[in-house]
C-alpha cells in the first residue's frame, strides 16, 4: 500500500493574468495560486507532502482532448501584443489570452499528468496539484470560463492509454458545471463523471440546459454522466454531505473505479463571489476522506476554480491535511439538507433509477410515472423555513467573510496527535506495531474493580475480563485527552466491555456517544437522555427491543456473494451519525457477528470522518484476523479491501427504507426525497 501525499506547485503558472479590464474574467488572479500556496505553508503541511514538480504537457498529451486547431490557436497567441490578444479572446465565453497563458496551460496539464503518473506508480497514495488556468469548461475545439485546456480530461484520458484502465471516476465539485468534461466523455462508459453546480432552474453560468439532472450520458455512455444541479444559492455542509450519501458515494462503490479525480473547484465554498453558497472550508475534508476510500486511495485533486483568496486557503489546506491521513474536523452547521438539496437529489436519483443496480428497489415511484422532465419536481418556493438563512449576508463583503473564516478556522485546525492508534498488546498487534501505534500499559486490577464497581460489577467475574476492561479504561483516557486518535481493544466479553465503555465514555464527559454493535449485544443501555446513540447490526431483533430514537436494530446478514452493506453503510449509518454529531464513535464487534470482514471494514474507513476520527473499537478475542483488519484501517496503514460489490436485495432496501420514513424527520440526514404533496 503506498503512502505519502504529493503536492506539485510552480510558481511559474501565475505569470498568466488579465492585461485589460473585464468585469467577468478579473476574479481568476494569479494570487489564487501563490495565497494557496503560503496558506499550506503556513499550516506546515507543504513540508509533509512529497515535492513533484511541474512539466509541460507534451502537444501529443494535448491532442488526446483537444483539436489540433484549438492547439495551434492557443500556441499562436505567444506571440501576439494585447490588441491581438484581445481579439483572439473575444472568440470564447469568459476566457482571456496573456503571451504566458500558453506556457502557463502546459505546465497545468503537465503538473496533473505528473500527479497521476505519482500516483498509479505507488511513489504516493495521493496528491494534490495547484494549477492555473484551469480547466473544466474547455472543450475539444474551445477555450471557456478562465479555461483553455482540460486538464482532469487530459488526465482521465492519459490514464486510461498509459495504465490500461477502464474505470475512472471524476468527481467536480467546484461550484460551476463542468460542460467540457461532460461533452468529452458523455459518451464514456469507462469515464464517471459527476458534477454538482449552481443552475438555479438554468438561470445561472453556463446556462445549459444539458447541466440539469437528466443529461445522464449518450449511447453507451448513459449512467456515467450524473448532474445535480442546486437551483438555490446558501447550499450548505449538510446538502454537500447529503449529495455524497445518497449520490454520489452508491454509485462510486458500485462503479468501483481504478483511479479517482477531482476536479476540485473552492468557489463551492462559503464566501466566494461566485458561488454564493455557505459550505465551510472543513467540509472539504470530509469529501475528500470519503474518496479516499476508493480506488485503494488512488486520488489526485486538481485545482479548479476558487475567488475568495481566504476561502480557497483554507479549503484547499483542509483537502491536502485529509490526504495527509490527519483526523478529520468535526462538521459545522445543522446536519439538515433544505428541501431544494432533497428535491435536487430526488430527481437525479429518479433520473439514474434505470442505469444503477443499488437504485433498482429505491422507490421514486411517484415519480416513475411521470415521463416528461417537466413533471419532475421543481422547486416550489419552499417556505423559507427550509431554506438555510444565509450566515453571510452577502458573499461580497469580503472582510466579513476574511473574519467569519478567521474565527471558524481557529477551533478547527486542532494539533494532529502525537500516535494515532493505542492498543492493550493484543495478540496479532504485534503484525502492525509501528511508529503510529503506542502499546498501553495494563491498569491494575483493583483500580479497574473501583472504576466498574458502580456498575455491572457482577458481571466481571474472572481475571481475564478485568484485564481486558482495564486497558480499555487506559485507551479511553488517551482518546479522551487526544493523546491518541483512536484505540482498539480485544475483549473476552465485546458486549461487556462496549457497555462498559459506554457508561465511562459518558461518565468521563463525552456528551454525545456513537455505539455500533455488530452481532448481538446482549445487553442494552438506557439511551433515553440521548448521550448515547446504539446502532445494533444484528441477525434478528434484539428480544423485544424495537427502534426509537437512540436505538436501533438493523436486522442484516451478510451476502455469501460478497460485500452488500454498502446501502446500510451509506443510507442509513452515515446518515444517522452525521446528524447525531458524535464526540466519541464506539465500535464494537461480538460473538457470531452476522457481517463480513470487508462489511465491517467498510463501516470502519467510513466513520472515520465522525467525532474528530475519534473512534474506540472492541473486537471480540476470538477474532484475530477481523481485529488485525481494524487496527490496520484505524492506523491508515491500509484501505479497506470492500470485497465484492453486491447490490442490495430487494428485501434489504425496503429495511433501509422503512428506517429511514419512520426516523427522517428526527435525523434529517436521512431525507433523500420530498414526500408527495408537500
Ligand atoms: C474551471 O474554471 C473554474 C470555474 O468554474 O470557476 C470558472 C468559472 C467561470 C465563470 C464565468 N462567469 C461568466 C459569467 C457570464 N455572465
Ligand atoms: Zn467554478
Amino acid at each position: 500500500m503506498a503512502s505519502g501525499t504529493a503536492l506539485i506547485y510552480d510558481e511559474e503558472m501565475t505569470t498568466h493574468k488579465l492585461l485589460w479590464s473585464d468585469p467577468i474574467c478579473d476574479i481568476e488572479v494569479p494570487e489564487r495560486l501563490s495565497s494557496s500556496y503560503e496558506q499550506l505553508r503556513s499550516y506546515h503541511l507543504v513540508e509533509r507532502c512529497v515535492h513533484v514538480p511541474a512539466r509541460e504537457g507534451s502537444e501529443e498529451e494535448i491532442l488526446l482532448v483537444h483539436s489540433l486547431e484549438h492547439l495551434e490557436v492557443a500556441k499562436s497567441t505567444q506571440t501576439m501584443n494585447e490588441e491581438e490578444l484581445k481579439r483572439v479572446s473575444e472568440n470564447y465565453d469568459a476566457f482571456f489570452f496573456h503571451p504566458s497563458t500558453y506556457r502557463c496551460a502546459r505546465l497545468a496539464v503537465g503538473a496533473t499528468l505528473q500527479l497521476v503518473d505519482a500516483v498509479m506508480s505507488g511513489k504516493v497514495r495521493n496528491g494534490m496539484a495547484l494549477v492555473r488556468p484551469p480547466g473544466h469548461h474547455s472543450q475539444r475545439n474551445a477555450a471557456n470560463g478562465f479555461c483553455l485546456f482540460n486538464n482532469v480530461a487530459i488526465a482521465a484520458e492519459y490514464a486510461k492509454l498509459k495504465y490500461g484502465l477502464q474505470r475512472i471516476l471524476i468527481v467536480d465539485w467546484d461550484v460551476h458545471h463542468g460542460q467540457g468534461t461532460q461533452y468529452i466523455f458523455e459518451e464514456d462508459p469507462s469515464v464517471l463523471y459527476f458534477s454538482w453546480h449552481r443552475y438555479e432552474h438554468q438561470e445561472f453560468w453556463p446556462s445549459l440546459k444539458e447541466s440539469d439532472y437528466d443529461a445522464v450520458g449518450l449511447g453507451k455512455g448513459k449512467g456515467f454522466n450524473i448532474n445535480l444541479p442546486w437551483n438555490k444559492v446558501g447550499m450548505g455542509n449538510s446538502d454537500y454531505l447529503a449529495a455524497f450519501f445518497h449520490v454520489l458515494l452508491p454509485t462510486a462503490f458500485e462503479f468501483d473505479p481504478e483511479l479517482v479525480i477531482v476536479s476540485s473547484g473552492y468557489d463551492s465554498g462559503i464566501g466566494d463571489p461566485e458561488g454564493q453558497m455557505n459550505a465551510t472550508p472543513e467540509v472539504f475534508a470530509h469529501l475528500t476522506h470519503f474518496l479516499m476510500q476508493l480506488a485503494n486511495g488512488k486520488l489526485c485533486v486538481i485545482l479548479e476554480g476558487g475567488y475568495h483568496l481566504k476561502s480557497l486557503g483554507e479549503s484547499v489546506c483542509m483537502t491536502v491535511k485529509t490526504l495527509l491521513g490527519d483526523p478529520v474536523p468535526q462538521v459545522s452547521g445543522e446536519m439538515a439538507p433544505c428541501l431544494s438539496a432533497v428535491e435536487s437529489i430526488q430527481n437525479v436519483r429518479a433520473a439514474h433509477k434505470p442505469y444503477w443496480k443499488w437504485l433498482a428497489y429505491e422507490d421514486t415511484s411517484f415519480l416513475q410515472n411521470l415521463s416528461t422532465k417537466s413533471h419532475f419536481l421543481k422547486t416550489a418556493n419552499s417556505n423559507p423555513s427550509t431554506e438555510h438563512e444565509s450566515k453571510i449576508t452577502n458573499n461580497n463583503d469580503t472582510v466579513k467573510v476574511d473574519r467569519f473564516l478567521e474565527l471558524h478556522m481557529k477551533n478547527i485546525l486542532f494539533p494532529v496527535p502525537p500516535i494515532k492508534t493505542a492498543t492493550t498488546g493484543c495478540e496479532g498487534s504485534e503484525h502492525f506495531l509501528s511508529e503510529h501505534v503506542q502499546l498501553v500499559k495494563e491498569m491494575d486490577k483493583t483500580e479497574v474493580e473501583a472504576l466498574v464497581s458502580g456498575f455491572y460489577a457482577d458481571l466481571v467475574k474472572d481475571n481475564k475480563t478485568l484485564l481486558s476492561l482495564g486497558s480499555m479504561f487506559v485507551i479511553l483516557d488517551k482518546i479522551l485527552k487526544k493523546e491518541v486518535c483512536n484505540g482498539i481493544a480485544t475483549s473476552p466479553t465485546a458486549a461487556l466491555s462496549a457497555a462498559v465503555a459506554l457508561r465511562h465514555s459518558v461518565r468521563l464527559g463525552f456528551q454525545r456517544v456513537l455505539c455500533v454493535f455488530v452481532g448481538d449485544m446482549q445487553m442494552i443501555p438506557n439511551t433515553e437522555d440521548g448521550k448515547m446513540l446504539i446502532i445494533n447490526i444484528c441477525e434478528k431483533e434484539q428480544s423485544g427491543k424495537t427502534s426509537c430514537k437512540h436505538y436501533f436494530s438493523l436486522n442484516w446478514k451478510e451476502d455469501a456473494e460478497g460485500n452488500d452493506f454498502f446501502s446500510a453503510v451509506l443510507g442509513f449509518i452515515l446518515p444517522v451519525a452525521y446528524s447525531y454529531q458524535p464526540n466519541l464513535t464506539v465500535i464494537a464487534v461480538g460473538p457470531n457477528r452476522n457481517l463480513g470482514i470487508s462489511g465491517i471494514s467498510l463501516l470502519v474507513a467510513l466513520i472515520q470522518g465522525l467525532a474528530e476520527s475519534r473512534i474506540f473499537a472492541v473486537i471480540e478475542d476470538t477474532e484475530i484476523s477481523l481485529m488485525q483488519n481494524v487496527a490496520k484501517l484505524l492506523v491508515g496503514a491500509s484501505t479497506p479491501a470492500f470485497g465484492i460489490y453486491v447490490p442490495p436485495t430487494q428485501e434489504k432496501v425496503n429495511r433501509i427504507k422503512a428506517l429511514r420514513d419512520q426516523f427522517q424527520q428526527e435525523w434529517k440526514m436521512l431525507q433523500c426525497s420530498v414526500k408527495e404533496g408537500i
